[in-house]
């Protein structure tokens, strides 16, 4: 979700947004002026970060052959690139996976105040590769659904030699939300329904599909389902129903 705000940000600078839309007017005063002081706003551009975060969904040695050939299963899947511009056009695109929402905050104090610098997403923030949440996206736009190879990492323990419950439902937020960003913009999840139907052991590494159900107004209804990498086993079923918000909803405006 934060991914939009760096991206509205990011693509178009601040222009086509008014600033006053985003953020509490006394936050926008303070936030213009540290941008003001710090370079005339004429000669730089106004994406306040400075330099581009390590993706973490690429592959790491502590992926198991399980993980990795379902990586390169729905990589093979995914639009390319080719050096002269000319990419091949599939539908499938692997997303990045950033440890911050938003990272390396350069706009002064009072932007740094509102995007913590030390603050790390929650599937993020182990250093060990392996020990918790490794896990890619890959979305289809014009299916409009995605799926996650997850592998469960030996810190994620509930029950005893399995997935705890929180974690598994970190990941399904994760994941809807992620497909409801991508399909509707800065959202919240407002309500998750989950069923686990079987338990998940630790190591697992599992798939999590999760599609479109439909979009009323401000909801975006997300449905999805966690299976074994062949989808003959079932682990979890789950709704979701995300809402849009504006940027200021973060910063303690409504508007
Ligand atoms: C780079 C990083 C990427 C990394 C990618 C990571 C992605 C992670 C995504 C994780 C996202 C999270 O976990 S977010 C954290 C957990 N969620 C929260 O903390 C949200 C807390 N709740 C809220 O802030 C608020 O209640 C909202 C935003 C959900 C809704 O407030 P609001 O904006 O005032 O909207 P409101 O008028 O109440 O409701 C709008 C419509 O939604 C309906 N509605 C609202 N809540 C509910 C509900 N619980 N159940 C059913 N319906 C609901 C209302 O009836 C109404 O329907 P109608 O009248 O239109 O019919």
């Amino acid at each position: 979700m934060l991914g939009h705000i760096a991206r509205r940000l990011g693509s178009n600078g601040l222009k086509g947004i008014s600033p006053q839309q985003l953020l509490p007017k006394e936050t926008h005063r303070h936030l213009q002026s540290s941008l003001d002081t710090i370079r005339p706003i004429s000669t730089v551009s106004l994406w306040p970060f400075s330099s581009q975060p390590r993706d973490f969904s690429q592959p790491n040695s502590s992926w198991s052959p399980e993980m990795q050939k379902v990586y390169d299963h729905y990589y093979a899947l995914c639009d390319t690139d080719t050096e002269n511009g000319e990419g091949k056009k599939r539908p499938w695109r692997k997303l990045p996976s950033y440890n911050r929402s938003i990272k390396y905050a350069t706009g002064g104090i009072h932007l740094s105040k509102l995007i913590q610098a030390k603050a790390r997403l929650f599937t993020r923030n182990v250093k060990e590769q392996g020990a918790t949440f490794e896990y890619v996206v890959f979305v289809n736009k014009e299916e409009k659904r995605c799926v996650c190879v997850f592998q469960a990492g030996r810190l994620l323990e509930g029950a005893p030699g399995h997935v705890h419950g929180g974690a598994i439902a970190t990941m399904i937020d994760t994941v809807t939300g992620t497909l409801a960003g991508f399909l509707s913009g800065p959202i919240m999840t407002a309500n998750l329904n989950i069923d686990y139907r079987s338990p998940m052991p630790l190591d697992s590494v599992v798939l999590i599909h999760s599609a479109l159900d439909r979009i009323e107004r401000r909801k975006t209804y997300i449905t999805s389902k966690v299976t074994s990498t062949d989808e003959s086993k079932l682990y979890t079923e789950a709704t979701a129903l995300f809402v849009s918000i504006s940027v200021g909803h973060l910063f303690g405006s409504r508007n």
